[in-house]
């Protein structure tokens, strides 16, 4: 059966809805998450003016858009219970979309449009092409370069911002608002480095006007999200009739707090459970450094001990162990006081979404990009730690397992593949510290910055790498 002709499609006239906001990167997080907000208001008469159209700017989001245009844009979203049980919609919130390099212009035009009053983004954390060191935006990508060069005629999401920003200011129309939806800490002060600073490159003045002009609201968001495998496929198509390219699943959770900064209105979201805060940074540090370290932790070493899923490693005594004693005693410790949330309850209950074994989420999802997560979710509570005489050998030795880790193989023999925009490097600092250069993992600069140069830090890592080699992972982890 297609999409539009079952039950579980929506009722609203979607012929009736106006594209408010355009979303680069409509991967399986959004359309869990943000397009669903949508589509509860959606579903309550509300919010018409606030459709999203999708925008695609990789090579590889055409097989996204393929998907979703055969579809009139619908997609499914099955919430999996950890009773077995399912909840399923059909969302109707994404009405069009865009694939950039087949037609960049259509993409500015849909941004210059006076429609469009919000942008939002997720464009994973490496999409923003940040020093995780020094904050600055790396100007000597290759994207960036190109979009300076060619400022009318941009390739990245930065680029077309700024030029659609730009055609907004001539033809006398108020800035959107652009919204990073990204797992980053100070996603929205991000953004606004990414946008400024691509600007910059071409026109200092303009990327003035950008910084006290355009508004980044930042925000947490929350709920786990695997990659769509050809079994959820035929679920839909077996337990629900529904045939469905690219169906997406989830975990019933959800969080989204944000600031309201949104000088061109917005959907109104709390109506829909988002909660509006004034300061969202408690929030989102709670989030990143408890649940995002988490699954770093079951990843990696997860991954050692050559196992598939998250669950699986939640679920390990050893692993679940070593990550409790981490999120104890070396992440909570960075934290600030979060309004409303007790962290010791909120840490159970991060165990508790981890065990949820009909999610299936893979340790090869959770290690994807760890060069870009292990900086944002991780190395900051080392930081704070080094800085403030706290513990860092957890954390440290979580490092090691990921160093271990891209050498290739896990303690049972098992491949590891390791699948990071930054692999080339790993897999050659890795090659050297299995020819005995115990710390050339941690001298690559992209990942470690300056922690190379840190003593303990690196008395550490060495020291949990040599324990790994000798004693294995789980005597390691019970050491910890
Ligand atoms: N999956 C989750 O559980 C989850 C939960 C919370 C937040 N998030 C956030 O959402 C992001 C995406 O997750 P997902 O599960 O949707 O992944 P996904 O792989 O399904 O989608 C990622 C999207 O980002 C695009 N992208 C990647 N690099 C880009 C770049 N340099 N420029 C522009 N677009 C780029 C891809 O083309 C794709 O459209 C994560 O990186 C994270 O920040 C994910
Ligand atoms: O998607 P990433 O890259 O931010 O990180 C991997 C997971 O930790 C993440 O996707 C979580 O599942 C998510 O942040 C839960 O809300």
């Amino acid at each position: 059966m297609k999409l539009a002709d079952s039950p579980l499609a929506p009722k609203y006239d979607r012929s009736n809805l106006t594209a408010g906001i355009v979303h680069f990167g409509v991967g399986n997080f959004h359309r869990s998450h943000q397009a669903m907000f949508l589509d509860r208001l959606l579903r309550e008469g509300k919010a018409k003016d606030w459709a999203i159209c999708g925008v695609g700017v990789m090579p590889g989001d055409k097989k996204m858009r393929d998907a979703l245009a055969g579809q009139d844009y619908l997609y499914t979203l099955v919430l999996k219970n950890p009773d077995g049980s399912k909840d399923t919609a059909v969302i109707g919130s994404i009405i069009d979309y865009l694939f950039a390099p087949e037609d960049p212009a259509a993409v500015l035009d849909r941004l210059a449009s006076a429609d469009t009053k919000i942008v939002s983004l997720t464009v994973t954390e490496g999409g923003y092409n940040i020093d995780d060191e020094t904050g600055n935006f790396r100007t000597d990508s290759e994207g960036a370069v190109h979009d300076a060069a060619h400022p009318e005629a941009p390739q990245t999401t930065f680029g077309f911002i700024v030029a659609a920003l730009r055609r907004r200011k001539e033809a006398g129309l108020d800035p959107f608002t652009v919204m990073s939806c990204d797992n980053l800490p100070g996603n929205g002060n991000i953004a606004r480095t990414a946008v400024v600073e691509q600007a910059r490159l071409s026109d200092p003045e303009f990327a003035e006007w950008i910084d006290q002009n355009v508004s980044f609201p930042n925000c947490m968001v929350d709920r786990i999200t695997p990659v769509t495998t050809d079994a959820d496929r035929q679920m839909v198509k077996d337990e629900l009739g529904l045939d469905d390219a690219w169906p997406v699943v989830a975990e019933p959770f959800v969080q989204w707090v944000l600031e309201d900064k949104f000088p061109l209105g917005r959907p109104a979201y709390e109506e829909a459970g988002a909660q509006l805060v004034e300061d969202v940074v408690p929030y989102e540090l709670m989030k990143l450094r408890l649940l995002n370290a988490a699954h770093q932790s079951l990843a990696h070493w997860g991954r050692l001990l050559g196992l598939e899923f998250g669950h699986e490693s939640a679920v390990d005594e050893d692993i679940a162990g070593v990550t409790r004693r981490y999120l104890e005693q070396e992440a909570r410790p960075t934290l600030r006081p979060v309004p409303g949330i007790d962290l010791n309850a909120y840490i159970d209950e991060l165990f508790e979404r981890f065990a949820n074994e009909a999610i299936a989420d893979t340790l090869a999802r959770l290690a994807q990009d760890a060069s870009d997560r292990m900086p944002k979710f991780v190395l900051p509570s080392v930081r704070e730690n080094l800085k403030n005489g706290g513990q860092i050998k957890i954390g440290a030795a979580m490092c090691a397992a990921w160093a271990l880790g891209c050498e290739g193989k896990a303690e049972d023999g098992s491949q590891i593949v390791i699948d990071d925009q930054h692999g080339k490097e790993l897999a050659a600092s890795a090659k050297r510290q299995a020819e005995g250069e115990e710390a050339a993992f941690i001298e690559d600069q992209f990942v470690f910055g300056e922690l190379a140069q840190n003593e303990q830090f690196k008395n550490e890592f060495v020291q949990a790498l040599k324990d790994l080699r000798e004693k294995g992972a789980r005597e390691v982890m019970r050491s910890l």
